[in-house]
């Protein structure tokens, strides 16, 4: 792959998709970790003169304009971080995005409008996508792709976009890959996965291809609830993938059979809403309220976790082990944190939200051996997956 070192940028209009997809509070930035990992790229290019376009989503807006999920407030935060002015542009393909291209002097940044406001981005259509790509292509001269984080989605202007200009991979991807590589060979032994969060539906699919690899299997988050029901539990009204049950099933026998074990919670944290102030309580998982949702891992799993993880060398982490955004469900994230940290194993910790919330919690990122700004991207990185924005750049 050419690195953007391979690529004469001097004058030229650089695209370069980055992963911006930050927790927000309404407009607020909550943790800005992937605007400052997108930073190093953007600043190399622009001390070569580039004129930078920079492409992001964020959230999963439904292929039209949704003010909620603008990137106008990152345009900004990006800004300071460069400490320089970031044009942005109203629309992603369009006028707006034209004239702002057409507008850039050299070593200038601009920010497009979401991709994900166009349907052409996440279409299954190569035509619509290839069309969408097509438009984008017209504001600038090459490509890079450094948006680690959605390097596993088939979308425009991940996958389409590379093949129609001349490209290079970025140097947050290349560091990235550089770190997991070290998973996939042979980790150093237990090695154990942690997975929680919320994008069940997404990274249940994974798990099979990991009891291959791992020892040992630790879910937390929303995550749990599909296996307690695969397991004859009720769940309440906690998250389920009820179309994934059967699936489940056939995880729990194949890990038996395999000797991988899998660690499920022994408590989870029930609350009447998935609101701060809702009433809640620790409650064993054969006794959730069916009118309760489960929101954290309880004090009894979270003792249950560092005691499986306290003998590992190997760890990777992904999705909070509950809604850490909210303290009364916090807990459960911290206590995994503290025990990886005691753990003293090379851990990596993967996803926008999972880096979020270490640093929220207190924790120092150095007594982690790697925050990766990417979930779904690496788990399926150590699936051995292809990875459409990677192949694309090949
Ligand atoms: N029990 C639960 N019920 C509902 N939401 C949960 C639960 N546990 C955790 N979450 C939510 O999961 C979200 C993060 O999940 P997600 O799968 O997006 O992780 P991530 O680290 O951001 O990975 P990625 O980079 O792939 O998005 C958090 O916002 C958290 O509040
Ligand atoms: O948050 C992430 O994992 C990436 O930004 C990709 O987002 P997505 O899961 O909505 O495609």
């Amino acid at each position: 792959m050419r690195t953007i070192d391979d690529l004469d940028v001097s004058g030229k209009r650089v695209f370069v998709r980055a992963d911006l997809n930050v927790p927000l509070d309404g407009d607020r930035i909550t943790d800005d970790g992937r605007i400052r990992a997108a930073v190093p790229t953007i600043e190399k290019l622009r001390e070569r003169g580039a004129r930078v376009i920079v492409a992001a989503h964020l959230g999963r807006p439904k292929g039209a304009p949704d003010p909620r999920y603008s990137l106008r407030p990152v345009a900004a935060r990006l800004g300071e971080l460069l400490g320089t002015e970031v044009a942005f542009a109203d629309d992603t393909a369009g006028e707006s995005a034209r004239a702002t291209s057409d507008a850039l002097a050299d070593g200038q940044v601009a920010l497009l409008e979401n991709v994900r406001f166009e349907p052409g981005e996440t279409s299954k259509d190569d035509a619509e996508r290839g069309e969408l790509a097509d438009r984008l292509a017209r504001l600038a001269d090459l490509y890079v792709g450094d948006a680690f984080g959605a390097v596993h989605r088939k979308h425009a202007s991940v996958y389409d976009l590379p093949g129609k200009l001349p490209h290079a991979v970025g140097g947050l991807v290349l560091t990235e890959v550089e770190v997991l590589r070290k998973l996939t060979g042979e980790p150093q032994r237990p090695y154990a996965v942690v997975l929680g969060g919320s994008k069940v539906s997404d990274k249940l699919g994974v798990i099979d291809n990991l009891l291959g690899t791992a020892d040992r299997l630790l879910i937390g988050g929303g995550m749990v609830f599909t296996f307690l029901k695969a397991q004859g539990y009720e769940v309440g009204s906690s998250l389920l993938e009820a179309d994934q049950i059967d699936a489940v099933k056939g995880y729990l026998e194949r890990a038996e059979r395999e000797g991988v074990e899998i660690v499920l919670p022994v408590d989870v944290v029930a609350a009447e809403k998935f609101s701060a102030d809702a009433a809640h309580d620790a409650v064993g998982v054969d006794s959730i309220p069916a009118d309760r949702m489960g929101l954290d891992i309880g004090p009894r799993s979270q003792a249950l976790f560092a005691e499986k993880l306290a003998d590992t060398r190997t760890v990777f982490w992904n999705g909070p082990m509950g809604v850490f955004e909210m303290e009364p469900y916090a807990g459960g994230t911290r206590a995994l944190a503290r025990a990886l940290i005691d753990s003293g194993a090379f851990t990596v910790v993967g996803g926008g939200d999972s880096a979020a919330a270490v640093r929220a919690l207190g924790f120092d990122e150095a007594a982690f051996g790697h925050i990766s700004t990417g979930g779904g991207a690496s788990l399926e990185y150590l699936e051995g997956r292809d990875l459409p924005g990677i192949d694309a750049l090949k």
